[in-house]
């Protein structure tokens, strides 16, 4: 169990996280969305142990982080670049691990895509057998990318992938966190967060009986609701509305109310 028990984190005098509480059971696959500078990385940085919390704290298995239990992969990792990738594994491992994530064991850090060396810094880690996988950020090449997706699939400890949308991780994940200048504005199961559209044709009718919803004017009003919530249709059927529902894309939900 990896925690962060009340976390905040601060440069100088800016809060960049504020008061985090989250659990990455062995099993859970969790996707971590926020928009650009929500705090993605640094909630990364801080559960690897890259950086410790201004407050709060990070624990494994309710003792102090141990970070040969978590194979975490910077947004950017820095290598040398005019190592190759025989060079650095061999201060942890042997070459098979190279083999693991598919790196020529001869080809040089500075011919090396941002995904390559994602998958170099994985199997720096492989040599640990880690419990938990922390990827910063799935922005690389499609096949590095396709090579993360199925290694979250197949991993049997705690996963955290970070992304700016939920549809590219969607597959891999069963769980949710999203956030939102430097909180936590949503935590739950990717059921949880499911919202139906409903659709109407804009008329004074509708707008005077449902003036508390979200809605756009145009030519439909749409009404926002969740999905184990039904009252929105029984008043329309009981007013005799013709409507249409649709089921909101993740996120769509994400950036209207959780962004
Ligand atoms: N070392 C640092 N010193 C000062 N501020 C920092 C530092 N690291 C991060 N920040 C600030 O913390 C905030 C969150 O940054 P972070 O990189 O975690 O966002 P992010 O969600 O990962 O963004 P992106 O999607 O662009 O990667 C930003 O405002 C950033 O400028």
């Amino acid at each position: 169990m990896l925690q962060a028990i009340s976390v905040s984190k601060r440069y100088h005098k800016d809060y960049v996280l504020k008061n985090i509480n989250l659990t990455l059971n062995s099993g859970d696959k969790v996707g971590i969305v926020g928009l650009h500078n929500s705090g993605k990385t640094v909630l990364m940085k801080l559960l690897a142990g890259d950086e410790k919390p201004s407050s709060g704290k990070i624990l494994i298995d309710g003792n102090k982080l141990d970070k040969r239990k978590i194979a975490y992969i910077p947004q950017i990792p820095l290598f040398d670049p005019i190592l190759k990738a025989k060079d650095i594994i061999r201060y942890v491992g042997d070459e098979e691990y190279l083999e693991k994530v598919n790196i020529d064991k001869e080809k040089k850090i500075k011919n090396m895509s941002l995904g390559e060396k994602k998958r170099l810094s994985l199997a720096l880690s492989l040599s640990f057998s880690p419990e938990y996988l922390l990827i910063d950020d799935i922005t690389m090449d499609e096949e590095s990318k396709e090579f993360f997706l199925d290694f979250i699939r197949k991993f049997h400890g705690g996963v955290a992938v970070s992304y700016h949308n939920l549809k590219d991780v969607w597959e891999v994940i069963d769980k949710i966190i999203i956030l939102s200048k430097g909180s936590i504005s949503f935590i739950g199961k990717k059921d949880d967060i499911k919202f139906k559209i409903i659709k109407i044709r804009n008329s004074a009718d509708v707008l005077r009986f449902f003036t508390k919803y979200y809605m756009k004017e145009g030519e439909y009003v749409e009404i926002w609701e969740e999905f184990s919530d039904n009252s929105v249709e029984e008043k329309l059927k009981a007013l005799g509305i013709n409507y249409d529902t649709i089921e909101a894309s993740p996120d769509e939900i994400f950036l209207r109310f959780f962004a």
